[in-house]
This record gives structure tokens, sequence and C-alpha cells, in this order.
């Protein structure tokens, strides 16, 4: 078999400056793992840069307007719908009202989340913003219940 070809997908890790809580969004219905929890983001477009989708993918989802951004770690996760390759950007500032616009929830959490369960493919960066607080990685999320993946 050929090998999988990846989705490239920007992932934005929203951190509020007052106490750096960390805003995770669910996936809306019809979607692959609906439900579950998230950060916001979406798939680069053809000609996208990392950047580029960020931007367009959380005034459509979140409907704010972010400022800069900066890709602070590449991960990948193996997903039975996809071979995804998960772009993440730390982002403190943006203007604009959150308007889940797609009919998710929304939470800001600090560490350990208290929502769950979360998606696979965000449980190494949980563990990296956990370990960047001095927190034991074990901690980043609470044990995971299972929504059903479709
Ligand atoms: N937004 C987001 N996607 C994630 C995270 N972790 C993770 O594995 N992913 C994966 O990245 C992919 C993102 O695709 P998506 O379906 O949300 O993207 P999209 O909004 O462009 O979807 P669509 O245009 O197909 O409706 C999914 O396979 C999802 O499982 C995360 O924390 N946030």
């Amino acid at each position: 078999m050929p090998p999988r070809k990846h989705t490239e997908v920007a992932v934005g890790v929203l951190i509020r400056e007052v106490d750096g809580a960390l805003l995770l969004s669910t996936r809306p219905p019809g979607k692959p793992y609906a439900g579950y929890w998230e950060f916001p983001g979406g798939k680069l477009e053809a000609g996208e840069t990392v950047e580029q989708a960020l931007r367009r993918e959380l005034v459509e989802e979140i409907g704010v307007t972010i400022g800069p951004v900066e890709v602070w770690k590449v991960t990948e996760h193996d997903y039975p719908h996809a071979l995804v390759r998960l772009h993440w950007c730390k982002v403190t500032r943006w203007s604009g009202d959150f308007d889940m616009r797609e009919g998710q929830q929304m939470a800001w959490q600090q560490l350990p989340l208290t929502v769950s369960p979360v998606l696979p493919g965000a449980l190494p960066v949980l563990q990296w913003l956990a370990q960047e607080r001095g927190l034991p990685t074990e901690v980043a999320v609470l044990p995971q219940e299972s929504a059903g993946t479709d």
C-alpha cells in the first residue's frame, strides 16, 4: 500500500493573559470525533500557510481575529479517518467576541483539564503545557472517557 498522505492542520492554543487559562471547544456534530474537546483550528486549504489557515479558521469557527502567531510544536497523529500533521500555534492576543459559529461548547481550562474526552492528537501538547507550568505531565488530563468516534 502506498504511504498515507498527511493532512496539514493549524491549531491555536489560545492562552488568556490574566490567568493562563487555555481555550478548548467541542467538535461539532457530523465531524469525526464529534463532541470531543479540542483546541480550535482546522485543515490548511491549498496554497495557505499555517498562519493564514489559523486566522481563517478562528474567524470561521469562534469569531475572533488573532494577533501574532508563533508555531510552537509540530506533531503527527494517525487516526482511522486521516493521518494528520498538527502545527500548534500559541496565541496570546486576539480581538472580537467569542462566538461559537458551529454550535460548539467552549471552556477556559486550567491544567489538569476538567473537560473530557479530549482528542487523542491533543494529548502530547497538553503534556508539554503541563511541563512548562511545572506540573507533572500525567496530571495534564483526567482519565479519558470515550464519546464515540462518529
Ligand atoms: N482543531 C483541532 N484538530 C485536531 C486537534 N487534535 C487533533 O488530532 N486534530 C485533528 O486534526 C484534524 C482537523 O480537522 P477538522 O475536521 O477539525 O478540520 P476542518 O475544520 O478544516 O474540517 P472540515 O473542513 O473537514 O469540516 C482532525 O482530524 C482532528 O482529529 C485539536 O486539538 N484541534
